[in-house]
């Protein structure tokens, strides 16, 4: 069935009202909403996200809404592509219940907003540090849409790994009662992590684009090998480094991190995976498209 669209936020709430303190018949227990924040232009990555909603709720809410306040100047807020009827469609074949795809009016009556939500030191690096206040701009929608739908259950792509880490502060800062889900990267065939920027590539880059992921894998491999010096972990870095650009990208950051975003080297001169639960992030522009990607390293 296809979902049916709401553009203002009341109209939006009276619809979802019916959900809340009823039971569900089956299971006795409350109903659940469910929201997937996007941008729309949607593919598979989003309507998996859909998919791990449905699990977890009864009724899900996709928002689908270019959110002016996290483009900086010079970034492709106007060009970003905005393909509501086939999101719509697509959405109908994953069962998703309502969208919701507000206005600019109706998301921000004042514009910029003169309230502010921060998130410190985890937003101040990797993308928040090439796309400045970029994180407040998702901090004050993501804010909205929850006070707005009012979702028990929120579901979030680890593609966006630094977002999600962000969205979980401020659920946990803000004392949200929301469980927030991370959601596995969705890839193409060839391990591109799927993207709406994906398409601004040409097909010549888009041959090329997988290297990101295949440098990212080799680079997790490397770092399970115990104990390594910090000579050798430098080197592994730039040797990194080097296949992306030589393959023709402009890297943006190529970072390895704690899973929480912290230092990996505070403690020590000498890197040892077995202490660690790491994760490496890059973003890094192929003609047109930033692509962000990531690999947690998984010891077994
Ligand atoms: N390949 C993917 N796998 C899993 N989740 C994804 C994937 N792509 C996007 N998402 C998630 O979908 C949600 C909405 O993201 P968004 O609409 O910005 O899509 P996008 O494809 O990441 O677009 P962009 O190219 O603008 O970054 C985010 O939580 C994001 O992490
Ligand atoms: C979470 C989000 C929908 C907020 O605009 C956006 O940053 C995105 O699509 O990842
Ligand atoms: N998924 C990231 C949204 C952005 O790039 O603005």
């Amino acid at each position: 069935m296809s979902p049916i669209i709401y553009h203002d936020i009341s109209s939006l709430r009276e619809a979802l009202q019916p959900y809340r303190g009823q039971q569900n018949d089956k299971q006795g227990r409350q109903q659940r909403i469910a929201l997937v924040p996007t941008m729309g232009n949607l593919h598979d990555g989003h309507l998996e996200l859909v998919k791990i909603a449905k699990q977890h709720a009864d009724v899900v809410v996709v928002s689908i809404f270019v959110n002016p306040t996290q483009f900086g100047v010079g970034e492709d807020f106007d060009s970003y592509p905005r393909t509501l009827d086939a999101d719509v469609a697509k959405l109908a074949t994953v069962d998703a219940d309502y969208v919701f795809a507000p206005s600019i009016d109706a998301m921000y009556p004042v514009l910029p907003p003169p309230t502010a939500v921060l998130s410190g030191a985890i937003a101040n690096q990797l993308c928040g540090q090439s796309r400045p206040g970029h994180f407040d701009g998702v901090g004050i929608v993501v804010a909205k849409l929850f006070n707005i739908v009012q979702p028990d259950v929120a579901v979030f792509g680890q593609k966006d790994y630094q977002q999600l880490a962000i969205i979980k502060q401020l659920v946990r800062d803000l004392s949200y009662p929301i469980n927030i889900i991370g959601a596995p990267i969705v890839r193409a065939d060839d391990g591109l992590a799927l993207s709406s920027r994906n398409q601004y590539l040409s097909a010549n880059e888009r041959q090329v684009a997988p290297v990101l992921h295949q440098a990212l894998q080799e680079l997790a491999q490397s770092l399970k090998s115990t104990a390594l010096s910090q000579q050798a972990f430098d080197k592994l870095l730039v040797d990194t480094r080097t296949r992306i650009s030589d393959a023709g990208f402009v890297i943006d950051y190529l970072e390895i991190k704690t899973d929480e975003l912290g230092s990996i080297m505070s403690d020590s001169t000498t890197f040892n995976i077995e202490n660690k639960n790491i994760v490496i992030l890059v973003a890094a522009w192929l003609g047109r498209a930033r692509l962000l990607d990531n690999q947690l390293v998984v010891v077994n």
